[in-house]
């Protein structure tokens, strides 16, 4: 098939050196089957409701902190825009991979739009069995007008994605007591073009491969939240009280997950949980993650005291990102060397702790304030 990506090709020798000694050792240490967990189910409508809002609004904070994972229903982006950016997605990962690698594919966009695998993989574990078109939403309007169905289902899912992230945070945001200084916070530093898109697909994998390699590394998300939309096949694990689980799928909710940049602004309280991707043997699977992210300036600074972690802006955090991933290769140290205290117990697993419900920047304590609708 000419659309997937050379992975055998490419990483032969990575491969084969790593088959051999995982057989010889017989180390496979992921034989253990996870458990399979749902996700807290969270149904948005009930934030249009007098009587129920201010439940919904404690189930979706809780969530954060318990799971730092949820799902959402009823959260305002149609079947028809999340069926339309599917369709996309699928005709865009099935073109030719000579195509799809080539320069200019999508338009003047930059080199790495289009990834897959890994190209500094030095183990098994970091392949990257997966493809991936990555879009700062700034760079959409430059997708050429040979996909423009490709770039209008984009700029009709941002429209409405959006909002619902915005939603999201401040629901969150008013959860936990004086957490920022104003009740504008994320109006004034987050917009559709200071998010990223996501488009994934996780090819399907040998039985002897699939063991060894994920489609996606272990990571936490750099954003303040996450939304995803993901289909039927199942992949996604998450770190649940010290162990692996999987994700049951829900193709009719959209997954949203907490980020590194809210559980600094929250001080702890929510929790940016380690998540992977594991690949199927018979299925290729699609996702698609939209991350709520501020402009490179914004401030990250959690009003709560004491601060567990120092002020920072997204700029800075996404460089030393990018300085620990081509260190260790682990962007998951990032977050550790922002804390205060680095030998403190007092972090995202400590959670649950700080006051609650001082609504001063609720999106509903002012019942005049009607901005956030689905
Ligand atoms: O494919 C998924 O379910 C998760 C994707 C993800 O974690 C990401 O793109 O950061
Ligand atoms: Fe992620």
């Amino acid at each position: 098939m000419d659309y997937e990506p050379p992975f055998l090709e490419t990483y032969k020798t990575l491969l084969q050196e790593n088959i051999e000694d995982s057989n010889s050792n017989n180390n496979d240490d992921d034989d253990e089957e996870e458990e399979e967990v749902e996700l807290p189910l969270i149904d948005l409508k009930r934030l249009s409701d007098d009587d129920e809002r201010e439940e919904c609004m404690e189930e979706i904070s809780e969530a954060a902190r318990r799971w730092g994972f949820f799902q959402i229903v009823n959260h305002g982006v149609s079947n028809d825009i999340l069926g339309m950016m599917l369709f996309e997605q699928m005709k865009l990962f099935y073109q030719p991979f000579v195509k799809k690698s080539s320069d200019n594919f999508l338009g003047n966009l930059p080199p790495r739009t289009y990834r897959w695998g890994n190209p500094s993989a030095t183990n098994l574990r970091q392949l990257l069995w997966s493809e991936a078109f990555h879009f700062p939403i700034s760079h959409v309007s430059m997708v050429d007008n040979h996909h423009k169905t490709l770039r209008s289902s984009i700029e009709a899912f941002v429209a409405t994605v959006t909002p619902l992230a915005q939603c999201l945070a401040e629901i969150l945001a008013c959860k936990v007591n004086k957490m920022i200084k104003s009740k504008n916070y994320f109006r004034e530093n987050c917009f559709a073009e200071s998010c990223i898109i996501r488009l994934n697909r996780y090819p399907p994998c040998s039985k002897l491969l699939s063991s060894k390699l994920y489609g996606l590394m272990p990571h936490c998300d750099s954003s303040f939240l996450s939304i995803v939309y993901q289909d039927h096949i199942g992949g996604l694990e998450l770190l649940k009280d010290g162990k692996w689980v999987r994700v049951k799928p829900n193709p009719g909710a959209l997954v949203v997950n907490i980020g590194d940049l809210y559980q600094a602004l929250s001080n702890g309280v929510y929790k940016s949980i380690k998540h992977r991707v594991v690949v199927s043997q018979k299925q290729e699977r699609y996702s698609m993650a939209f991350f709520y992210c501020p402009l490179q300036d914004a401030l990250i600074q959690s009003n709560s005291k004491p601060a567990i972690y120092k002020k920072f802006t997204f700029r800075e955090y996404r460089e030393n990102n990018e300085k620990a991933v081509k260190q260790t290769g682990d962007k998951n140290l990032t977050k550790l060397t922002y804390k205060v205290n680095p030998k403190s117990t007092q972090d995202a697993d400590n959670v649950g702790q700080s006051p609650r419900n001082n609504l001063a920047c609720c999106p509903n304590t002012d019942n005049t304030d009607k901005r956030v609708s689905f």
